[in-house]
């Protein structure tokens, strides 16, 4: 399986911000994505998942050389920003976004085992959403991609609000979950890019540059990544 983006434009007014965006991204690998703040990394998310239209170009998948067009179901999303109705308790959220997606919930699974897994315990699972922290809202949103598994899986700097043991489940699960999806995720955190990732992107202006595997372990990895970050151009 393999997501091909190509040629991906996207301005707003007079800002260019993405500006040919043309890579491969194939299963069995997480990738990292980097780029400086504005870079355009959650536009980027955004025109993958439907969000905003992008001006020209397009994503399309692969599977079994059968090529079409990306569609919003082959997307498990988790926002920066939650997204989430506050006014249900986690517990009632999680239960009836099991039930909407009905065909692709693992039927062995309860719904307490998926809590246990993030952690939320028995109190905080029947809490209304509104009065979640930040990490415990980016826990459901996560939960939601563990549950439907879809193909293709893009984190915007997720890790960075869990805490440490949940971040070393999650980092262990996205590491199962790899074999048969693509993983995407962006992140301002070199040592969790190294740590956890196979393929490092930047995203430096408006293109995708690939950072070759050699140098994600070698001693000049960080001033490597620094300087082409440094070259980005501000209008
Ligand atoms: N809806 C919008 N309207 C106007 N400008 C936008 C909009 N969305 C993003 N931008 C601009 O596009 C540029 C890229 O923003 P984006 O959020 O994609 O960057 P980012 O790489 O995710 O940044 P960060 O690392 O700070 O989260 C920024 O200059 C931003 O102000």
């Amino acid at each position: 399986m393999k997501l091909e983006l190509e040629n991906i434009h996207k301005s707003f007014g007079d800002k260019k911000v993405l500006q040919g965006i043309n890579y491969t991204f194939e299963k069995g690998k997480i990738y990292g994505l980097l780029g400086r703040n504005g870079a355009g990394k959650t536009s980027l998310f955004n025109c993958l998942s439907g969000e905003i239209k992008p001006d020209n170009g397009g994503a399309f998948l692969s599977i079994h050389e059968v090529k079409r067009q990306l569609q919003d179901e082959d997307i498990g999303y988790v926002y920066s920003l939650p997204i989430l109705p506050e006014f249900l308790t986690g517990y009632e959220f999680v239960k009836f976004f099991m039930d909407i997606n009905k065909e692709k919930v693992m039927p062995s699974t309860a719904i307490e085992t998926y809590f246990d897994l993030i952690k939320i315990g028995q109190t905080d699972r029947h809490r209304l959403i509104k009065s979640y922290s930040h990490g415990m809202k980016n826990k459901i949103q996560m939960l939601c991609v563990i549950i439907t598994r879809p193909p293709l899986i893009l984190l915007d700097e997720p890790l960075t609000s869990f805490d440490v043991v949940v971040a070393l489940e999650i980092k262990k699960l996205l590491r199962d979950m790899k074999e048969d999806h693509i993983i995407i995720f962006s992140t301002h955190i070199l040592q969790l890019a190294t740590d956890l990732c196979d393929e490092l992107v930047v995203l430096s202006n408006g293109q995708l540059e690939e950072i070759p595997s050699s140098t994600l372990h070698s001693p000049e990895f960080e001033e490597k990544i620094i300087t082409l970050l440094k070259d980005e151009n501000y209008d």
